[in-house]
């Protein structure tokens, strides 16, 4: 096949395409159409401030006129020239931002993608851009105005027009739409520019509004400390909605950022979504960032504004990339320094926090080290030495033993901390995986999981003599609690007023459900059960021989009443352990206590 000359041709573009594709795919709504008109027109001021020294005095403003059927909005920005407005509005992705000539100032501009404007085709049907270029004192006014079938006419316009530099950009509203009627336009403008170091105002049916409130709250000069948390809590309320517990003051220079961070006054899950403000170069970028901060802050929203973050292409989140992650590991620093700073000078304030936000801090902790670093020294946990850090528990106890659940710890709490061993309270959400996290941390630290055999190891076996005087009470108390499987022994420990201990572990309560629920089975089940028996670990009842009651009943000399009042002493350790009864354990119990009244009313 022969080939033919080649022929050049250019793209041609269909801006309804075009227009139904930012609309419905980059942006979120077509409100964004007064940020790229605002962008623009802080831009134009920017780059006129860059070549003409004189505007740098001047305290420019951008002037916003509505009226429901049109909009025009009017900035002493650096204009354009006739060729600026064929090489820069004429193409799409044109775009002065880029031009290398002004390099120094190109970091300050807004945009940079060159469709922008492209945006309020999204709410209008004709778009008219009216010029006059600071940089060429002689260049005439030129009017653009381009519709939304794609076609757009250039025509010079007499001086008197436009007799200053500065651009009027002016929309006729799409029919049946209300994007630009005054009170929309304010409330978008607000919503979008109130940081501006611009000042913008609104115009509607009566005088303009200023829009613009800067410097940021947390960058004025307050008269004091007190005045400036005032107006923070003031700005967060009216903002974000919520009355701060705290405020942070964040600082990234490397990041370009400045800000606060408030901390929330409710407790919220550490999942739920967070939503930052994100302000790039004092316009609003996004109310939603969930990638500014790190996830263990999750009881923090933040307001920033960055100068150096990437934003997307929709301009309405930011760039996840090397930068931002740089910038939210040194918010989570600062967030971190916080706490510190808290813990030190500010205990009070810190456990306010921790009222609040413990239990969330205890769940992320579980997976993040460094919260778990950070906050431990701060957490408290229930132990036998009390409500305390379980690093400085952790050096008055080796090991930790962790009672697994909450009855489990109640029923030992006393006697341990008695005997000096430590015990945490593993029964609380979260808790038992935090201290099992603890020797991961810090290999010194030995955490074991309580056994009854550590609590009755540690209490002092009888003397000899005594512990034969008592044998024949003993083997009657054995041969009585034998039908509830439970083993008798007699020991001394503190503290005294406790008269018996029932030392039981989940795994011979299990073996004790499989054994009722055989009895119960049919042969088949009843045959499966067996095969799976295993020696079955008795729970054990110990009897304090320091309790004067105790001394008594070893002493009683009736079988029947000994084996009634052992009967007693079990029952009433296993209420105290407020384990569930068994059916066989309410039969005990009522028996004994029916034996006991029977005994002190008998007449004879
Ligand atoms: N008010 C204005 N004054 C002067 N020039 C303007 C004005 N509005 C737009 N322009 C020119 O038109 C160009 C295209 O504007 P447009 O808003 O489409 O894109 P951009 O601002 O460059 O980038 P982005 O898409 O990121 O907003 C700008 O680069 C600028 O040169």
């Amino acid at each position: 096949m022969s080939e033919t000359t080649p022929t050049s041709h250019t793209f041609q573009v269909d801006l309804r395409g075009l227009v139904d594709l930012l609309s419905h795919h980059l942006y979120s709504s077509p409100k964004v159409y007064v940020r790229e008109l605002l962008q623009n027109a802080v831009d134009a001021v920017t780059a006129r401030r860059a070549v003409d020294p004189a505007f740098a005095e001047e305290a420019p403003e951008v002037r916003i006129v509505a009226d429901g059927k049109r909009l025009r909005i009017t900035d002493p920005g650096v204009g354009l020239t006739v060729a600026e407005v064929h090489q820069l509005l004429a193409t799409i992705g044109g775009s002065s931002k880029r031009d290398e000539e002004i390099e120094g100032a190109r970091r300050d501009f807004l945009g940079q993608f060159g469709i922008g404007l492209l945006a309020c085709f999204t709410v209008a049907s004709v778009i008219t851009v009216t010029s006059r270029s600071a940089k060429d004192p002689e260049a005439g006014a030129v009017r653009w105005t381009a519709c939304d079938d794609g076609s757009y006419t250039v025509v010079e316009v007499p001086l008197d027009e436009h007799p200053r530099a500065g651009t009027t950009v002016e929309l006729v509203s799409r029919p049946g739409e209300d994007w630009l009627k005054p009170e929309k336009v304010a409330e978008l403008a607000r919503e979008y520019g109130s940081l501006l170091p611009v000042r913008v105002t609104v115009e509607g049916d009566g005088a303009p509004v200023r829009i613009t409130d800067t410097p940021p709250v947390w960058e004025r000069a307050h008269p004091t400390p007190t005045a400036r948390r005032l107006a923070l809590n003031t700005y967060c309320e009216s903002v974000m909605g919520f009355p701060p517990l705290d405020v942070i003051d964040l600082d990234v220079p490397l990041s370009g950022i400045k800000g606060v961070a408030f901390v929330l006054p409710h407790a919220t899950s550490p999942s739920a979504r967070p939503a930052h403000r994100v302000h790039l170069k004092r316009m609003l970028l996004t109310e939603t960032a969930d990638n500014l901060v790190p996830e263990w802050a999750f009881f923090v929203r933040c307001v920033v504004d960055t100068d150096s973050l990437r934003p997307t292409a929709s301009r309405e989140s930011l760039y996840d990339d090397e930068a931002l992650a740089v910038a939210r590991d040194a918010i989570g620093a600062q967030i971190r320094e916080w706490i510190s700073r808290l813990a030190s000078a500010d205990p009070d304030r810190l456990e306010a926090f921790l009222a609040v936000h413990e239990l969330g801090v205890k769940a992320l902790a579980r997976h993040d080290a460094e919260l778990l670093s950070a906050m431990l020294p701060w957490l408290r946990f229930e132990t036998t030495a009390g409500h305390t850090s379980l690093p400085e528990f952790a050096r008055a106890y080796k090991p930790i033993y962790l009672a697994a659940t909450v009855d489990e710890y109640r029923q030992v709490a006393q006697i341990a901390a008695a005997q000096g061993i430590g015990v945490v309270n593993g029964g609380y959400t979260y808790d038992a995986e935090l201290v099992q996290a603890l020797p991961r941390m810090d290999p010194q630290i030995k955490v074991e999981s309580l056994q009854p055999g550590v609590i009755s190891a540690s209490l002092d076996p009888l003397d000899t003599r005594t512990e034969l005087g008592i044998q024949a009470f003993l083997n009657a108390a054995r041969a009585r609690l034998d039908a509830v499987d439970v083993d008798v022994v007699m020991r001394e420990f503190n503290p005294v007023s406790v008269p018996a201990l029932l030392l039981d572990d989940r795994e011979a309560r299990r073996e004790r459900q499989r054994a009722e629920a055989e009895v119960q089975a049919d042969d088949l089940w009843g045959g499966i059960l067996a095969s799976i028996k295993q020696h079955a670990p008795r729970a054990q009842l110990v009897l304090n021989h320091r309790n004067p009651t105790v001394r008594r009943v070893s002493a009683i000399g009736d079988p029947d009443l000994a084996g009634t009042a052992v009967e007693s002493l079990y029952g009433q350790a296993l209420l105290m352990s407020r384990r569930p009864l068994r059916s066989t354990d309410t039969a005990l119990l009522n028996r004994s206590f029916m034996n006991l009244l029977e005994h002190v009313t008998r007449t004879d």
